[in-house]
Parts: C-alpha cells; structure tokens; sequence
C-alpha cells in the first residue's frame, strides 16, 4: 500500500481493497453524491453506493457510455441536468468509477456544477491510476480534436483499488503500460530498467513490479503537477508523445486506444528528436524496443494521411499561433521543446513509423 501526497493538497491511495475508502474520502459536510460509473464497473458501483448510503448520504448511481463515448458535450449535459433534478449543492460531490475517459469527464462534470464541486476519483484500469485521475486536468472531445474542452480541476482524493485490475482486459492493461514508459522517458529511467529487467512481470496484476511501477509513475506524475498545476510550462513533459498520438486516435474515430497512441507518439517524437540532433539513436531503438517488450505497438498502420494527421496536429494545445511544438528528449530523463521543426522533418520522422518505413 502506499499513499503519495500532491503538494499536501489530495492524496493518492494505492492499495489492493482500497475501494473500501471511498466513503471516508468524501469530503466532510456532502448530503448527496453522484456516482459515475463506467459498464463493467456496475457491480463495484452498487457496493460503493451501499457504503455511502450507510454513511448517511443519499446517492444517485449513473451508468455511463463505454470508454470515449462517455467524453462528449451531451453526456455532461444530461449529467448536469441529474445533478440539477437533484438538489446538488456545492458541498455535495461528484464520485468516478473507471477509466481514464470516466474520469475525465466525472471531473468535468464536477468542475462545471457550480463552478466547481468536489470530486473523488476512484480509476479503475493502469492508465487511470497512474495518469488520469491524478492531476486534475478533466475534459471532454469534440469533433475537431481531443480533449479541446476542459477545466483543470484537482480531486478531493484519487483511490486506486489494485484488485479492480483483476478484470480488466489485458489490451488495456497493456495500453495503461505506455504512459507507465512514458513516466520512465521522461524523468524515472528506474522505470525503464524494471520493465526491461522482466516485462512479464510488469504486467503481472497481482505481482510487486507492477505495483511499484505504479507508485513510481504517480510520483513523477504528483512531482510535476504540484510544481505546475495549469501547464505553464514545466507540465507539458507529461504530454510527451500525445501530439502525434491525439491525431491518430481522433482520426480513427477513437478506433485506437489512448495508450497504444501514445506509445506510438512517443517513437514518432524520438524520430523527430533524433533527426533534429537532440537524441541519439540509440534512445530511439530503447524506445522501440521497450514498447514491443510489453506488447504496445510502434507503427502507424491506419488511413488517415499525412496531410491530415498535420492538419490535427496544428490544434495540439502545445501549438502557439502557427508554430507546431513537441516534447522531445535530450537523453533519457532529460525533456525539452522542439518548436517549429522543418516540414521535410516532420514528414520524414512520420515515414519512419509507417508500417512501410519502420
Ligand atoms: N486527465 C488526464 O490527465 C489524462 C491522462 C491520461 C489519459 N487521459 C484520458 O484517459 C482516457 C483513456 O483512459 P483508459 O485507458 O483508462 O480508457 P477507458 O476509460 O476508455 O477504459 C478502457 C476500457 O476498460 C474498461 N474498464 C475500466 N476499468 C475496468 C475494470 N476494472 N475491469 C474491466 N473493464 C474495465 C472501460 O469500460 C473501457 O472499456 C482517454 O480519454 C485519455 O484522453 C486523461
Ligand atoms: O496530465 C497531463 O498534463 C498530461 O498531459 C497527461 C496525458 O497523459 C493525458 O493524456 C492528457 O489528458 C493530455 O492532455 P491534453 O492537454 O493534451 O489534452
Ligand atoms: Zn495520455
């Protein structure tokens, strides 16, 4: 078990059965809560409903669309309406239940209500624990781009109940393994050694290695929002590799899982980084070879064209006025910025991650 603090302001429990406390996480004066939740959280959902309502707190349950669905304008709606038909007040609380895509938009829907009630996150697959509920950036899609609507809004708690990972499909346990990497790239190579040492182990649910990843990314995650909270500048590591990545999944309709994405932008940065003569190739490689180790992929192998790929890239948030700005490294653990590179580099970097240039 372990507890990690985000600048004294929430802390992040990590725990096998740490489902159990939701309800003493609920902050103090809360007469009603809304619990999100997403499909196959429903029976977790009921028993977490039970034990708020033995608290003493009156709980509307609400099952949300699957994974992306979940993130849309009308869903906050309908949801907003819930809380409206319900007498929420701003001491009353928002609670979500599942992945990265519940726990963005129950965030979401919290930092609207009001202009803003608590929220508890409680995430239930890899990516979420290590990266989604934690930091407070919440958000929804729209049909320009990912994530272009959102308000930065801290949970009262983040609850990571391990053994929830029992059941979750090992396609997106392995996607929750990219943003682990990605921890690892960017500031904790100690990351990187022990999946390398034994990538089975790393996914192994019930094992240490995959629990002490799990602390390790929430810590690199933890360190760098305390310090910056509204991405000024220092947050924009944690973004390293989703520039490329938001335009394949938005592209694909969403057909592409966010980590897989990611593990593919993230050998589309070190492409660019390298060819610009920041990294040397042989990080490159570690790249590709790390995230084939775990199952994630490395090549781009979808339809959509280079020419619009770019033209999704240009809305990336990093983007200031026609300037196209990436998180690249300079050695492992060591991020920088790479901003306006040469047209000819960012074609060439996206040939070498096609299945015909890889
Ligand atoms: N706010 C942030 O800082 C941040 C960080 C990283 C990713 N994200 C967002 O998170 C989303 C991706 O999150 P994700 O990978 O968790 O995907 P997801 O939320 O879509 O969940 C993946 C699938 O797993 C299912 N699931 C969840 N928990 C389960 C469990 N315990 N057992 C069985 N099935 C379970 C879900 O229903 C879904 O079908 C993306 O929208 C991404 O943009 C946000
Ligand atoms: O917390 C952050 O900051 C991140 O960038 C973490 C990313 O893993 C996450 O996918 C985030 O939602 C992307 O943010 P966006 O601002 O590019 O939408
Ligand atoms: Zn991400």
């Amino acid at each position: 078990m372990s507890t990690i603090s985000v600048a004294g302001r929430y802390d992040v429990l990590v725990a096998p059965g740490a489902l159990a406390s939701v309800p003493s996480a609920v902050p103090e004066g809360a007469l009603r809560v809304l619990l999100v939740h997403a499909p196959p959280l429903a029976a977790a959902a009921s028993s977490v409903a039970d034990a708020l309502r033995a608290r003493g707190l009156a709980v509307v349950v609400e099952a949300l669309p699957d994974a992306e669905a979940a993130k849309t304008l009308g869903e906050c709606g309908r949801l907003w309406s819930v809380l409206g038909q319900a007498g929420f007040t701003r001491t009353d609380v928002v609670v979500a239940l599942g992945g990265g895509a519940t726990t963005d938009l129950g965030g979401f829907v919290a930092a609207g209500w009001l202009r803003g009630v608590p929220v508890v996150q409680v995430p239930t697959t890899l990516l979420g624990m290590v990266d989604a509920a934690v930091g407070g950036k919440t958000g929804i899609n729209t049909p320009e781009g990912k994530n272009l609507v959102g308000a930065f809004h801290e949970p009262a708690a983040v609850i990571a109940d391990l053994s929830l990972l029992a059941t979750l499909p090992h396609a997106d346990l392995v996607a929750g393994m990219a943003e682990v990497i990605k921890c690892g790239f960017i500031a904790d190579p100690q990351i990187l050694s022990l999946v390398e040492a034994d990538p089975a182990a790393a996914l192994d649910v019930t094992g240490p290695a995959l629990a002490e990843l799990v602390t390790r990314a929430i810590e690199v995650k933890a360190r760098v929002v305390a310090a910056d909270l509204r991405e000024s500048s220092l947050r924009e590591i944690l973004n390293y590799g989703h520039t490329f990545a938001h335009a394949i999944e938005q592209t694909s309709g969403y057909r592409w899982r966010h980590g897989d994405a990611v593990a593919v932008g993230m050998v589309y940065a070190s492409e660019l980084a390298c060819r610009a003569r920041l990294l040397d190739a042989s990080v490159v490689e570690r790249t590709r070879s790390i995230l084939t180790s775990v199952g994630l992929p490395i090549r781009y192998d979808g339809d959509a064209s280079w020419e619009t790929l770019l033209q999704v890239m240009a809305r990336d948030k990093k983007t200031r006025g026609a300037v196209l700005r990436f998180v690249a490294l300079t050695a492992v653990g060591s991020p920088t910025r790479l901003e306006g590179p040469a047209p000819e580099m960012l074609r060439a970097a996206f040939d070498a991650v096609t299945v015909r240039g890889a």
